[in-house]
Parts: C-alpha cells; sequence; structure tokens
C-alpha cells in the first residue's frame, strides 16, 4: 500500500535508531577505557594515547548522536505527514465504497469517528521505539550479567515484564472506555458545526438559539470530558504501586552498586559502566513499558480502523463509486414489489412499500404526491443509490437486463439538496460530464439550457464565499445544479424538485427545458407543480409510500382519483 518513496523514511528512522542503539556498548566500552587509564594515571604501564584515543572516541559518539538525532526528527515529521495521509485515504476510500443508507447511519458515523483515532505513523514509530528500547534493554542486561551483577538485572527484568503486562491491560481498558465517547463527541461536533457555520448562522441569530446551542453543545463536551478523565485517573491509580515499587527496587540497586562500588575490587571502569548501566535500565524498561501500554490503546484504534473497513467490504460493492461511464443509450425501468424501509429497528411504516411498475426506454416518468410520501426515496431506488429491501430494480438495455446503478451507463440527477461546490464556475457545471471542463461552448450551452444564458461570473472565477468573492442567491445556484444534467446526454436523468427556488417565469423556462433536455432520454422529474407533470408521459402518485394511481393526465383525470382531487386543488388556487 505504501509506495517506495514513502517506505523510505520509515527505513532510514529504522536504520538510524538501530545504529544509535549498536553505539551503546561502544560508548561504554570507551568510557571503561577513560576510567580504567584514569585509574591508572600514575601507574607506569598507563599509555596516554589510550585515554586520547577513548575520549576522541566519546566525542565522535557524541557528534554522532546529535546528527542522528536530528536527522530522526526529520524522518519522525515525514513519518507522521504519509501516516496521516495514507490514513485518511483509506478512510476516504472506504466511505467512497459504502452504500447511501449506511454514510446515514449513526452507527457507522461513530465506526468512522473511531477509526479516524487509528495512526499509522504513530504504530510504526512507537513500534520501532518499542523494539529498540526492548534490544538495548537485553544489551544491558548482558553487560550487567557480564559484570557479574546477574541477580539484578533478573530482578529488574522480571518486575520489568509484570509492568508491562498490567500496562497493556490498563491502555487497552482506556481505549475502550474512550471508544464508548464517541456518539457524545459526535453530537457534540454537529453542534459546533452549527455554532461555526454559514448556513446556520441566520437561524441561529433569528431565533437566538446561540446560548442553548451552546449550552448543549458544551454539555455534551463535558460529559466527555468528565468520562474521560475518570478513565486516565483510574488507569493513573492502577499505575502507581507497580511504578512506584520499579523505582524503589532500582534506587535500591543503585545504592548496592555505590555501596558495593567503595569495597570492589574491580576496576573503576567497570565500577562506572556497571552503575551506566543500571541507570539506563531503570530507564530504558519503564519506556519500553510505556510503549506497551501506548500500543495496545493502538491495537485498539487498529480493529476499529479495521471494523470500519470491514463495513465496506461486508456491504455489496457499490456501483457509485467513481467508474467512468459511458453509454447514453435510454434504459426501461422494472419495478417488481419494491419496498424500503430506512430504518430496520423503526416500526413506523417503510418509506416505499409493495411499488410496482414497468416503462419503457426514453419515457418521462413525473412523480407527484404528499410530503413523505416517498418520492425523493424512490429515485434514489431508481438511480441505485438505496438497495431494496425486498422485490426487484432493474434497468432494461439493449443489452438485456442489469441492477440498477449499473456504471456502464451515464445518469445525471439534480437533487432537491443538491451541493454548492465551492469550486470555479466551469466546475461546477462541469460536475455533469468532467469530460467537458475545458469545453466552454458546452459549458455555456448546459448554463443557457438551465436559465443562466448570461452568466454572473467569468467561467474561470470561484464561486461561493469560501473561496470566492461573491455568492450566488438560491435560484441562481439551483439553475447551476440544473445545468449539470444539461452537459451531456445521459441513459438516466433525475430532477428532484429543481425548480422550487426559482419564479414563476424561470420556473416555466426550466421545466421547458427539461423536456427538451430529457428528449431521447429516460427522465423522471418530481415534482409538487401538476401543470409540468401533466407534460410527462406517465404520471405516478404515490401516498405513505404506496403506489396509488399511474397513468397519463387524461387518464388520471378520468380516474377521478387523487391526482384528479390535487389538480382541481392546484388548478382552484392559481385561478
Ligand atoms: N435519510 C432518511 N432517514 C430516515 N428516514 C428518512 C430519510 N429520508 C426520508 N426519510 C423518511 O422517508 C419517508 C419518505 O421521505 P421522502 O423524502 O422520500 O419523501 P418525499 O415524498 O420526497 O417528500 P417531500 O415532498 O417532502 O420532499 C418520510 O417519512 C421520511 O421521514
Amino acid at each position: 500500500m505504501l509506495s517506495r518513496e514513502d517506505r523510505r523514511p520509515v527505513i532510514r528512522t529504522a536504520s538510524l535508531d538501530t545504529v544509535s542503539m549498536l553505539m551503546l556498548p561502544l560508548r561504554l566500552f570507551l568510557i571503561k577505557l577513560v576510567m580504567d587509564q584514569i585509574q591508572r594515571w600514575n601507574l607506569p604501564t598507563s599509555t596516554h594515547e589510550t585515554l586520547l584515543f577513548a575520549c576522541t572516541g566519546l566525542a565522535a559518539l557524541m557528534t554522532a548522536a546529535a546528527f542522528i538525532g536530528s536527522s530522526s526528527l526529520l524522518m519522525h515529521t515525514r513519518i507522521f505527514e504519509i501516516g496521516t495521509l495514507l490514513k485518511e485515504r483509506i478512510i476516504v476510500d472506504t466511505t467512497a465504497r459504502l452504500p447511501l443508507r449506511a454514510l446515514e447511519s449513526p452507527t457507522v458515523q461513530d465506526a468512522r469517528r473511531r477509526a479516524l483515532l487509528y495512526a499509522p505513523d504513530a504504530v510504526c514509530l512507537e513500534g520501532l521505539s518499542f523494539l529498540i528500547q526492548s534490544v538495548q534493554a537485553i544489551l544491558l542486561i548482558g553487560i550487567i550479567c557480564l559484570l557479574g551483577c546477574w541477580p539484578l538485572a533478573v530482578g529488574l527484568l522480571l518486575l520489568g515484564c509484570g509492568q508491562s503486562w498490567l500496562y497493556a491491560a490498563i491502555g487497552s481498558r482506556l481505549e475502550r472506555s474512550q471508544t464508548k465517547q464517541a456518539a457524545s463527541l459526535r453530537l457534540a461536533d454537529h453542534l459546533h458545526r452549527l455554532l461555526i457555520a454559514k448556513s446556520s448562522a441566520q437561524e441561529i441569530r433569528v431565533f437566538s438559539l446561540h446560548t442553548l446551542l451552546q449550552q448543549r453543545w458544551l454539555t455534551y463536551n463535558q460529559d466527555a470530558s468528565r468520562q474521560n478523565e475518570r478513565a486516565i485517573a483510574r488507569s493513573e491509580r492502577q499505575k502507581l504501586l507497580p511504578e512506584l515499587s520499579f523505582s524503589l527496587i532500582s534506587g535500591v540497586a543503585i545504592l548496592i552498586i555505590m555501596l558495593a562500588g567503595s569495597s570492589a575490587s574491580s576496576s573503576a571502569g567497570d565500577y562506572v559502566v556497571l552503575f551506566q548501566c543500571v541507570t539506563l535500565l531503570a530507564g530504558a524498561i519503564p519506556g519500553a513499558v510505556k510503549q506497551i501500554g501506548s500500543l495496545s490503546q493502538m491495537a485498539v484504534h487498529f480493529n476499529n480502523n479495521n471494523a470500519y473497513l470491514q463495513l465496506a467490504e461486508d456491504s455489496a460493492t457499490h456501483p457509485h463509486n467513481g467508474t467512468v461511464t459511458n453509454s447514453v443509450e435510454p434504459i426501461g425501468l422494472r419495478v417488481e414489489q419494491v419496498s424500503f424501509r430506512y430504518d430496520h429497528a423503526d416500526d413506523r411504516p417503510a418509506a416505499i412499500d409493495s411499488v410496482s411498475f414497468e416503462v419503457e426506454p426514453g419515457t418521462k416518468i413525473a412523480i407527484v404526491g404528499d410530503n413523505g410520501s416517498g418520492k425523493s426515496t424512490l429515485v434514489k431506488l431508481l438511480l441505485g443509490l438505496y438497495r431494496p429491501d425486498e422485490g426487484v430494480i432493474q434497468w432494461e438495455t439493449s443489452q438485456g437486463t442489469c441492477q440498477a446503478g449499473d456504471p456502464a451507463y451515464r445518469t445525471a440527477a439534480v437533487f432537491q439538496d443538491f451541493n454548492r461546490f465551492q469550486l470555479r464556475l466551469r466546475d461546477n457545471v462541469a460536475i455533469g460530464d468532467v469530460t467537458k471542463v475545458n469545453d466552454d461552448d458546452a459549458i455555456h450551452a448546459a448554463l443557457a439550457k438551465a436559465g443562466v444564458s448570461r452568466p454572473h461570473t467569468p467561467l474561470n472565477d470561484m464561486i461561493g464565499t469560501a473561496f470566492g468573492r461573491f455568492d450566488l442567491s438560491g435560484g441562481q445556484w439551483q439553475k447551476i445544479a440544473a445545468s449539470r444534467a444539461f452537459i451531456s446526454k445521459n441513459s438516466f436523468l433525475v430532477f428532484d424538485e429543481p425548480t422550487s427556488a426559482l419564479d414563476p417565469q424561470a420556473e416555466r423556462e426550466a421545466f421547458a427545458n427539461f423536456l427538451q433536455a430529457a428528449e431521447g432520454q429516460t427522465a423522471v422529474l418530481v415534482t409538487h407543480r401538476l401543470g409540468a407533470a401533466k407534460l410527462a408521459d406517465t404520471i405516478l402518485v404515490l401516498k405513505d409510500g404506496r403506489l396509488i394511481e399511474q397513468g397519463t393526465h387524461a387518464q388520471l383525470i378520468e380516474a377521478q382519483g387523487e391526482y384528479e382531487r390535487l389538480y382541481r386543488l392546484q388548478a382552484a388556487w392559481y385561478a
């Protein structure tokens, strides 16, 4: 997964750490040499050249250590950057593979939040550092044994092992308790975004919501922080006794060495090296032990990250994940006994309930019905964004039938909640067909079809206040969103209430343009304007998720059912 370029800093850090670890026995040897030479200063066997050699060696080692330290810091920064990008890329790729329904689930949002805590760079650096510290501890123990103090070394090692086991248990327990706060933190994040976003600022001010929302945001944050503090305090209490006993035993060990030193028959060099080894070991063992604690916390993060990746593996491969589409052949729709529920645990009626219909390729369909009757849900099912819980939705093509959402066929949709991309005007239009991003004629033609014959800004200007100089009105944005559907021909075109923000004149033009643009394509228009719906080849009337009427305008008026009632109501209103 990592490129050769990305692996390089990891290899360099490992090499630098290994070199610095191997320098330890050499440093101890040179220290021993210096001390022994100083002890023998006045003896005739003393050679000043040896002392000079040892001191020069020590100075060279110190210079090398400083160089390794600064190179290592540089590599750590690079590994951090690579790790952060890698983690975010994995999350972005996994999220793109998840079905739309999973993305809307709070459980999946919490799983993503937890997955983001995994830091591959920290695992790599902590893992390396743990390995180096452990090998260093083994080296020190070996040297202490060579100097004849093996019971001391074994005692410190056993104590360190006991501590490691305890720290690992405490680390993963702490992480699990922090994991439980994901839901509170998600709510806190949502409130925080509301409190600072431009889109919510006007309602917050008009309804004076600031204090209320801020209070709730603080409460969720404080709850999470209190739980966190309690978990940390508990884990620190559990570490206290082992840490105290280790410090005590290390202190006793150092004292014994000092006492032994005064009566020792061994050389001054042996004594200093032994003293250094024990003090270094007293630091290295707790260091390695603490790394076991944080590695076990990272293991929990790693599992959380895998659990999120697994969500994408478990769900059937989703068709809408960026595959290039080519065919613009109009598709037919076959919908058979389709039912769909957003939340299976919810006992409310299904959003779509046993809906069946069939249309020929190139048909213009209007979907009408009350608010909440399931119109938007049905178009998302027809586009393959959701999979039905029951029944089948198929696209009929000249090649046979395929699953709704097949990426081989080009689709376009203008949703009610379309996105206001803070990009150049040309990018905003070319979202409908990215191959035409530099085709000014095609972009101008698409804009004209959407009712923007003279664009508000040059095509290369950024729109939206996040990065641009000005913003568009709601209706202007809606026209830009509509132009995305007009830039190329499609197999299947969806307009889900695309005119809600347009003035009456623009709305009339928009409907005329939609019908013209839909020529030769299968198109669905979701609308509350029955005047526009009557121009469709077939009208589907939904109520409480069920398809209650289907036919042409004339047929439905003649049937004198729900459509006729709604049509009469609207006609009376506009009369
Ligand atoms: N993301 C969602 N999660 C859970 N329930 C949803 C979701 N979206 C819609 N619903 C529910 O599904 C039902 C149908 O909603 P849908 O948006 O399809 O209606 P609609 O006919 O398009 O409404 P409108 O005319 O108001 O746009 C509603 O009861 C709604 O509460």
